[in-house]
């Protein structure tokens, strides 16, 4: 704010025009000039017939600093009704709104009624109580007390950024004496942290300057201003502005930025991925031997799954080949977000504290379930459970969509607890369709290690194979053995096999499809909390209304795409030590459209039996593949995948 004594020239006299600020008693003007009306409708206080002197004068501070304030803005004047009047109002200090009704909610009483010291000279002014900055000692008339204790409080119409800051709400002002000098700026401010000078700079540096910070490296020149053929001859170019000054170093107490920037770059680069909104899902090349079920290394010594990977070693760095999928692991860079304490496995309020022993169930209790064959539950426990490697987000590829999907409408529900008592439960039954060998089992892994969960896995086939009786009690301690460890994820592959409706000729297994309801149904996994059920299935049009009603998400899981068939090609040839160049491998790639992963692989071995592998000392060749191709085809026929495009529409979930 620019004060001018023109300004309080001017402003002086506009009150005394227009109001009769030394006397109590209204002008017959101002009485006048009011509308009918008009002050219900405005609601001034200075409008009361009973006004004091102080008030005016007040109201002169006030309007002189508000108006002054407008007169000297640069900018567009706002209207008058855009100011805070409200803090004039009587008692309503600070209330944006305007009054609700005709009559305001106080009573206007006069402030002469509670000030029993009125006009008595206290000097009690803007020096102590407004403490204007503009008005202060500039005021022709001597100042009243505005304010003595007991009396209708005119201190709330001091706004605090009136000046009165210091002053303590219960200050009154000392009638017949001068108001104390205000207290020295020090005690107006907070004391300056320890090691920043009240006016040093902002930081304290060290004198010699900071060391070099790596990734903080000084910002280029700025251009060279561009010639100027725009311009007449006769005017100059212009000046070009100085060079900004050189770029804070980080102060080296935050240490933790150098982590950030390291989190931001990496995620940066993540999402500089090929996979559109879902890039953090990048690939991961082969870090391990094959990923299928089948192919599990015998001499796994991990831990099964739910037990060897859920709880990671304190200290332990992040898997690099995390969903996130490579880069730097994130225990280097120390990001408070993304640390160990956010493991989601420490989320899920099933999960039981100790460890299960190896090989085996730890059934809570101690005891089997009840209900449940022992010899079916032994038989699970034994046959059923899978202890093969962790598999990440990264490890599958392509996917992007139906990936974060899974992640955001199975994962994260079911590891963060229900909101508040009587939320929806998560969804405990998935299915996952689509061709064979497109990776829906691969998913059905990747989501118990999510969950840090411990996998089953039941074949369809393989239950329905010894008969009715017999797969029903192995389908029933299948759940409670699932049950028994949550969390657990009980992957049920081809799901169509324990229905009736069997188009290829098979014998129906139809006699499961009851159980296999009882069991969906909350009678035994599904109803129970910390067990997942993902059924799989390339047949979804053979699943009837009720099952498919039983499965509360149903995502298709399509053919890979031409980058993740390279990815998974590249996978599969780096573990036969075949490396095509990139010319052979975008052949390879175009020349394979259609293929499921589970073809690709096939691909793959049949191209290394084809060469006599293993035994022959030389790595595979594009030869040797453009020779499989010629054995391995895609089975998915275009049709189909037109079918699967259609139920996906009916009943799918979408992603
Ligand atoms: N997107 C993928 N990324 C990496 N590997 C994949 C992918 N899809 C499939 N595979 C590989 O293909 C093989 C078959 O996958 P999977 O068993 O998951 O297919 P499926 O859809 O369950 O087939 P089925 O319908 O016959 O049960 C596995 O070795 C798997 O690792
Ligand atoms: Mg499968």
């Amino acid at each position: 704010m620019h004060w001018t004594p023109e300004h309080a020239q001017s402003l002086n006299q506009w009150p005394e025009q227009h109001l009769d600020v030394s006397s109590t008693t209204p002008s017959p003007a101002h009485k006048l000039e009011l509308p009918p009306g008009g002050r219900q409708r405005c609601h001034y206080a200075w409008a009361h017939d009973d006004i004091s002197a102080l008030t005016a004068s007040n109201l002169l501070k006030r309007y002189a600093e508000k108006y002054s304030g407008v007169l000297d803005s640069p900018y567009e004047r706002p209207a008058l009704g855009g100011y805070g009047d409200a803090a004039f109002l009587n008692g309503a200090k600070g209330d944006p709104e305007p009054w609700p009704g005709p009559e305001p909610p106080y009573p206007l009483a006069s402030l002469h009624e509670g000030l029993p010291g009125t006009k008595s000279g206290s000097g009690g002014g803007s020096g102590g109580l407004g403490g204007s900055p503009v008005l202060g000692g500039n005021l022709p008339e001597p100042l009243y007390a505005g304010n003595a204790c007991g009396g209708p409080s005119a201190a709330p119409e001091y706004g605090a950024g009136y000046g009165g800051g210091y002053l303590a709400p219960g200050y009154c002002a000392q009638t017949g004496t001068a108001l104390p000098p205000p207290p020295p700026a020090a005690l107006l401010q907070p004391p300056p942290p320890p090691g920043y000078g009240p006016s040093g700079p902002l930081y304290n540096y060290p004198a010699g300057g900071y060391a070099a910070q790596p990734g903080y490296g000084a910002l280029p020149p700025p251009p060279a201003p561009p010639p100027a053929p725009y311009l007449t001859s006769g005017l100059a170019a212009p000046t070009p502005l100085p060079a900004p000054a050189p770029p804070r170093p980080a102060p080296t107490s935050y240490s933790f930025q150098a982590a950030e920037a390291g989190v931001s770059l990496k995620r940066k680069a993540a999402d500089e991925g090929a996979e559109g909104r879902y890039r953090k899902y990048v690939y991961e090349p082969a870090k391990a031997p094959a990923a299928d079920g089948a192919s599990y290394p015998a001499t796994d010594n991990g831990e099964c799954r739910g037990n060897g990977f859920r709880p990671k070693p304190p200290g332990a760095a992040e898997e690099a080949s995390g969903k996130y999928g490579g880069g730097v692991p994130l225990k280097v860079l120390g990001s408070p977000v993304y640390g160990p304490q956010l493991e989601p496995f420490e989320k899920f309020p099933e999960r039981a504290p100790a460890p299960a022993p190896r090989g085996g169930f730890a059934v809570p209790s101690g005891e089997p379930p009840k209900g449940v064959d022992p010899g079916a539950l032994e038989l699970v426990t034994s046959k059923m459970l899978d202890c093969g490697p962790p598999v990440q987000w990264a490890d599958v590829a392509g996917q992007g969509a139906l990936k974060a999907a899974l992640e955001e409408e199975l994962v994260w529900p079911l590891l963060r607890p229900p909101a508040y008592p009587g939320s929806p439960r998560p969804p405990r039954t998935v299915l996952l369709f689509g061709p064979r060998g497109a990776g829906k089992a691969l998913l059905g892994r990747c989501l118990a290690t999510q969950l840090g969960a411990t996998l089953l896995r039941l074949r369809g086939a393989t239950l329905a194979a010894p008969g009715a009786a017999e797969g029903a009690h192995l389908l029933q301690a299948a759940f409670a053995a699932a049950r028994c460890r949550p969390p657990s994820v009980l992957l049920i592959s081809e799901l169509d096999a324990l229905l009736p409706a069997r188009d290829d000729g098979v014998a129906a297994a139809g006699a499961l499809q009851a159980p296999l309801m009882a069991c969906l149904d909350g009678g035994c996994g599904a109803g129970a909390d910390g067990v997942l059920v993902v059924g799989t299935t390339s047949r979804p049009a053979a699943l009837d209304e009720a099952t498919r009603r039983r499965f509360a998400l149903r995502f298709y899981v399509a053919l890979p795409d031409g980058p993740a068939r390279g990815q998974i090609l590249q996978r599969a040839l780096a573990q036969q030590g075949c490396a095509l160049n990139e010319r052979e491998l975008a052949a390879l790639v175009q020349g394979t459209q259609g293929f499921s992963g589970g073809e690709l692989g096939q691909l793959c071995q049949q191209a290394a039996a084809g060469a006599g592998l293993p035994g022959l000392q030389r790595p595979l060749s594009y030869k040797d593949l453009e020779a499989a191709l010629a054995k391995v085809g895609p089975r998915a026929s275009p049709k189909d995948l037109d079918s699967y495009v259609e139920w996906d529409k009916m009943y799918g979930s979408g992603h």
